[in-house]
């Protein structure tokens, strides 16, 4: 287990999770940062800079410092994680003074990018880091047997990328990630309203219609929501009804490409593991896996079973802050 001075971090596109021993998640914030423009200070981190977001004056901006899974921005990420680690030191009650961070990266990620991880939490205060791949991350959080020669299969859909991967006895056999997810799914929803309707909303709208109403391309009760905009034509703003159907039509098309991942990942499957597959099925995570119909669009499409983890959201941060001692334990069994 993790000592006092160890935690795991899921560093998401969308949120970021802290996990630490005995007591669990501590901490889970939309991972949006509100800056002065000029003097380039951080004004607030998490839930508040996310509800200032598209509500700002010109000098301050609220700004998402990491895109498809990646450090878009490494001077904000790293004042991102100081604020963090202040935050958490706060909540644990002792100051978390240089700890040992085990953090995730995507699978797909560049060694470029994942070195950029690696020092925007040393530069945060950590005395070591360790990273470890998000797939297998989230496997270990769903409590899969990881160690196991059978085959785990994971999707886990975030906001910047979803990753496929098939892990057995600790290690990655075959992963694809692709750089779909919730947060292109909200580009669709605003592009289409756009288009539609002739109105502009922001992100934050565009989340909420997803989470109420999106809906996985099978039939369904429609659903109907008030959307609030400006009308691009009067300038003025608007009130329009919304249906399921719609939006369903609008993330289709997003929806299939992460389809198109995890067959063609099942495709490079050996032929051993592939038997535990059709028995064993795959797990989904992460926020994109709450998606309304996912589970049974996906079971119905690749014909197995299709299980939700039981916390998609947090899964890769329980399963990064376990992972020491999974890590610990598959090097031993591998000697
Ligand atoms: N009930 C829901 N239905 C549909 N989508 C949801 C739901 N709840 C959360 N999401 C979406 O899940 C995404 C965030 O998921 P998660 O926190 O797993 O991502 P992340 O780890 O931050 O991203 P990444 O893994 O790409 O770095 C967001 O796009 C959010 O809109």
């Amino acid at each position: 287990m993790l000592s006092n001075a160890e935690i795991g971090i899921d560093l998401g596109t969308a949120n970021i999770l802290v996990y630490s021993k005995n007591k669990g998640i501590i901490m889970n914030e939309p991972s949006v940062v509100a800056l002065d423009v000029n003097t380039r200070k951080v004004l607030a981190v998490g839930t508040d800079a996310k509800n200032m977001i598209g509500k700002t004056p010109g000098n301050i901006v609220a700004v998402r410092p990491l895109k498809d899974g990646v450090i878009a921005d490494f001077d904000v990420t790293t004042e991102m994680l100081k604020h963090i680690m202040a935050a958490i030191s706060k909540k644990l009650g002792f100051s978390l003074r240089k700890p040992s961070v085990v953090v995730c990266t995507p699978s797909g990620a560049t060694s470029v990018e994942r070195r950029a991880i690696h020092d925007a939490v040393k530069s945060s205060g950590a005395k070591h880091v360790h990273l470890i791949e998000e797939p297998v991350a989230a496997a270990i959080g769903a409590d899969l047997p990881v160690g196991e020669p059978v085959a785990n299969v994971v999707v886990d859909i975030g906001g910047g990328t979803t990753e496929v991967a098939i892990i057995s006895y600790g290690g990655v056999v075959s992963c694809s990630t692709i750089r779909v997810a919730g947060d292109k799914m909200d580009d669709d929803i605003i592009h289409y309203i756009r288009k539609s309707y002739n109105l502009l909303i922001g992100e934050r709208t565009a989340e909420r219609i997803k989470i109420e109403i999106g809906h996985a391309p099978i039939e369904h009760k429609t659903m109907e929501m008030d959307i609030r905009g400006r009308d691009l034509v009067t300038g003025l703003p608007k009130t329009i009804v919304l249906n399921s159907t719609e939006i369903q039509h609008a993330i289709q098309e997003s929806l299939l490409s992460i389809l198109e991942a995890i067959r063609a990942t099942l495709e490079n499957c050996p032929p051993e593991l592939s038997g535990d597959i059709v028995d064993r099925g795959v797990v989904l995570t992460g926020g994109g896996a709450l998606l309304n119909g996912v589970q049974q669009w996906l079971s119905e499409e690749i014909v197995v079973p299709v299980h939700l983890a039981p916390n998609p959201l947090e899964s890769v941060a329980i399963g990064t802050g376990k992972s020491l001692t999974v890590i610990h334990k598959l090097q031993k069994a591998m000697k």
